[in-house]
Formats: structure tokens, C-alpha cells, sequence
């Protein structure tokens, strides 16, 4: 069976198609700048150089119809026709308290997932635009959602809700929700696997440090509390996104500079975090080589972002009374060593230890930095969200066609 998985933004679309047989990804690419003059689509296959193509690509209908053209391209492509194509699964950054597990769509999921657009206005319009596109495309192949908030419906309700009136959660669903639960729920599961250990015994932070970011402490393989919020803003510094602040500042900041309710939001989410502190950059690769060349306000920068993860790993320790594992993922996580060893630096009354020079070595593997003996493992495990959606997907399908 092959399965398209697409993670569909507001301006662009990436795409990986899976064979479930081996799962072995055929293809993957996105298309960026959808709506813009030049939309840009790039498309890779295993070994084979990548192909650019710049057209105009007005909305997202396009850009799948772009998609599923290069896929079955003479040159280009991997299927004989869109036929080929069995199944899609869509990311859905929020979920909130409707889906606490992925699911086929059909009418109802839509309005679901349409009611939560108010929780993610800048996600779920964009995941909407995908899902109708690809059933423009492919009316008749069956498609499901995976959603980030969902691992993190098992959080207790005093790791969910805010000391705020509790009318506001009842009315208004105002609580916390956490995102990237599909990476942290396959990272965990590939920590376990690699340590040999069922994850029913292991008490671990994952941190998915990318763009966005977010800690995660998963106790017995659930998730126990996590750094994101009702939406993606809270928490860890992030590339452009502030992370945890004191709410007052939003409406003292209002008066003082004479902005919007609406800049102000744009300014926490578009300009702030790394690029804000250190003017450079919101890409750790730039912040890195900056402070090596000596520009202090990128040392700054790179240090609050460390010591943040830092103060989230020491409370996740507290609120789980021990950790066993610490895990980096994602952009940052998996490749960054001098951030890890930052993170890591004050962490030995922890039993922390980390092998600087195992920290160092590079590979896409799952891998342990820890020196030999420290109490707490610490590990680097690529994540794979594209494979989780699409695992899932499968798995909807086979056991939702056995039971008709
Ligand atoms: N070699 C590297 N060293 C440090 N940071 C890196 C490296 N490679 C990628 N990154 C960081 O990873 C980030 C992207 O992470 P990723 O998980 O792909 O994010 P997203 O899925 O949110 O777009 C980039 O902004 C960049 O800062
Ligand atoms: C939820 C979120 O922050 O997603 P991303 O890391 O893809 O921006
Ligand atoms: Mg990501």
C-alpha cells in the first residue's frame, strides 16, 4: 500500500509517499510560497539529483494537483498514475479535547477539526486547505488525520490547567494541550527500543528542539506535562517564538508602544526568541557560528535558550521524581552538539553525565552521549513524524476495512 503523507502550512506543503510493504519513502518534497508570484516545488527521490520547479501556485488545489503531477512525471516521478496512491494522512497541529487519537476523516472529523480553528489560527485553516485539496484530487481515496495534541490527552488535570477562572476552561476549552506529540510519542518509543527496556518503566524528557520547540515528560510511555500550551507559544525559547513570559507584559507593552493586540501577537510568534536576542538569526547554525566569531549578543542567545531547556529538564525531574532518559530530537536536538552540551552542563547533581566527545560524533542514528555510568541516559533519536502519520493511516485503514 502506498500512502502520501502531507504536512500542508499556510504557504506551503511538503509531502513524503511511503510503500507500507517495506515503508520505504518513495518520494518527498514541498512546495513552498503557495499564493506568491514564484511558488517553488522540490522534489527529491532516493539518490536521484533534487528537482526544482518555480510556477505559480495560487492555492493549496494546485499545489497537490503539482504534487501528484511530479509523483507520476516520466522522468521525475515514482507511480504509474495517481491510481497508485492508496491512502493520505495529514499532520493536524490541534486536535484539542476531540481527538485524542488519529482517525479517518469524513464529515464530522471536518467540522471538528474547522471548530479548533480558533485555537490554531495560524495551523488548522492551513491543515483545512490540504485535506479539501487532496479531495479535489483524490475524491474517492480515503485520507486520515494525525493529530500533535493527541499524545498529550493524558496529561492529569493539574498538568493541564491554568490558575485562571475555571469558566474559561469550561466554556471556552481554555487549557493546555502541547504540540509535537507525534514526535515525542515515536521518540520515546525508539528510546525504550534502543535501550532494550519497556517503555512502562522508564521515565523520560524528550525535547523536540527545532524551529518550534517543546520538552516533554513522559512517564511510563504517556505524557505527564509539556512546555507548549493552548497554543505553541509557551514554553522554551524558540527560533522567533518568545516561549514562557509574564502575561502582563502583553497589555503594559500595548500602552508603551502604541501597538495592536494583534502586532503584539505577531511580535511573541514571528519576533522573538533566537532572532530577537541576538539580531542575527533564528537559525542555530548561524547563532553558533556567531558566537564562535565572537558576537557576544549571539552568545546570549544561544545561553538563554539553554538554560531554559535546562530549568524544563529539572522541573520535568521534580514532577516525575527521577529521570531515566533525556532525549534530543528534531532539527536542533539531532544535530547541534554544542547546545546539547550546554543544556547538559549543570545537570550533574542529576546524575547527568555527558561524554563530550561522544556528543561530538555525527550520525543519523538513535545514539547514546552519556558517559558510561551516568545515572541518567542521554540520548540523540531522529524523529520521524512523517512515518508515525503514516503508520497510523495504515493501521486506520486495515483494521477499519477487517471490521466492515
Ligand atoms: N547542523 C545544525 N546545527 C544546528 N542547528 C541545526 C542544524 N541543522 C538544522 N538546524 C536547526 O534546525 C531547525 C529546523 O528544525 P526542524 O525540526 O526541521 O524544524 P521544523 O520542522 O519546525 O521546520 C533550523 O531552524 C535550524 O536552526
Ligand atoms: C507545533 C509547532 O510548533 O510546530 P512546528 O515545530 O512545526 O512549528
Ligand atoms: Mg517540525
Amino acid at each position: 500500500m502506498n500512502i502520501l503523507v502531507i504536512n500542508a502550512g499556510s504557504s506551503s506543503l511538503k509531502y513524503q509517499l511511503y510503500n507500507m510493504n517495506d515503508e520505504s519513502v518513495l518520494a518527498k518534497g514541498r512546495v513552498e510560497r503557495i499564493g506568491m508570484e514564484s511558488s517553488i516545488l522540490t522534489h527529491e527521490v532516493d539518490d536521484r539529483p533534487e528537482v526544482r520547479e518555480v510556477s505559480e501556485i495560487l492555492e493549496h488545489t494546485t499545489a497537490v494537483r503539482k504534487v501528484l503531477d511530479m509523483l507520476t512525471n516520466k522522468r521525475f516521478g515514482v507511480l504509474g498514475s495517481i491510481e497508485d496512491i492508496q491512502a493520505v494522512g495529514h499532520r493536524i497541529v490541534h486536535g484539542g479535547e476531540s481527538f485524542k487519537q488519529s482517525v479517518l476523516i469524513n464529515d464530522e472529523v471536518k467540522l471538528e477539526i474547522k471548530k479548533l480553528f480558533d485555537l490554531a489560527p495560524l495551523h488548522n485553516p492551513a491543515h483545512m486547505m490540504g485535506i479539501l485539496a487532496v479531495e479535489a484530487n483524490l475524491p474517492n481515496v480515503p485520507q486520515a488525520v494525525v493529530f500533535d495534541t493527541a499524545f498529550h490527552q493524558t496529561m492529569p488535570k493539574s498538568s493541564y490547567l491554568y490558575a485562571i477562572p475555571m469558566v474559561l476552561y469550561n466554556k471556552h476549552k481554555i487549557r493546555r494541550y502541547g504540540f509535537h506529540g507525534t514526535s515525542h510519542d515515536y521518540v520515546s518509543q525508539q528510546a525504550a527500543l534502543f535501550l532494550g527496556k519497556p517503555i512502562e518503566e522508564l521515565k523520560i524528557v524528550s525535547c523536540h528542539i527545532g524551529n518550534g520547540a517543546s520538552c516533554t515528560a513522559i512517564m511510563h510511555g504517556k505524557s505527564y506535562d509539556t512546555s507548549m500550551g493552548m497554543t505553541p507559544l509557551e514554553g522554551l525559547m524558540m527560533g522567533t517564538r518568545s516561549g514562557d513570559l509574564d502575561p502582563a507584559i502583553v497589555p503594559y507593552t500595548i500602552g508603551k508602544e502604541d501597538l495592536t493586540l494583534n502586532e503584539v501577537n505577531s511580535m511573541l510568534n514571528k519576533h522573538s526568541g533566537l532572532m530577537a536576542i541576538s539580531g542575527i538569526s533564528s537559525d542555530m547554525r548561524e547563532i553558533v557560528q556567531a558566537m564562535e566569531d565572537g558576537n557576544e549578543s549571539a552568545r546570549l542567545a544561544f545561553e538563554m535558550y539553554a538554560y531554559r531547556i535546562r530549568k524544563y529538564i529539572g522541573a520535568y525531574a521534580a514532577a516525575m521524581n527521577g529521570i531515566d532518559v533525556i532525549l534530543f530530537t528534531a532539527g536542533v536536538g539531532e544535530n547541534s552538539a554544542p547546545l546539547r552540551e550546554k543544556v547538559c552542563e549543570g545537570l550533574t547533581f542529576l546524575g547527568i553525565e555527558l561524554d563530550t566527545e561522544r556528543n561530538k560524533v555525527r550520525s543519523g542514528e538513535t545514539r547514546r552521549i552519556a558517559k558510561d555510568g551516568s545515572k541518567v541516559e542521554v540520548l540523540v533519536v531522529p524523529t520521524n513524524e512523517e512515518l508515525l502519520i503514516a503508520r497510523d493511516t495504515y493501521r486506520l485503514l486495515t483494521t477499519s476495512s477487517e471490521s466492515n
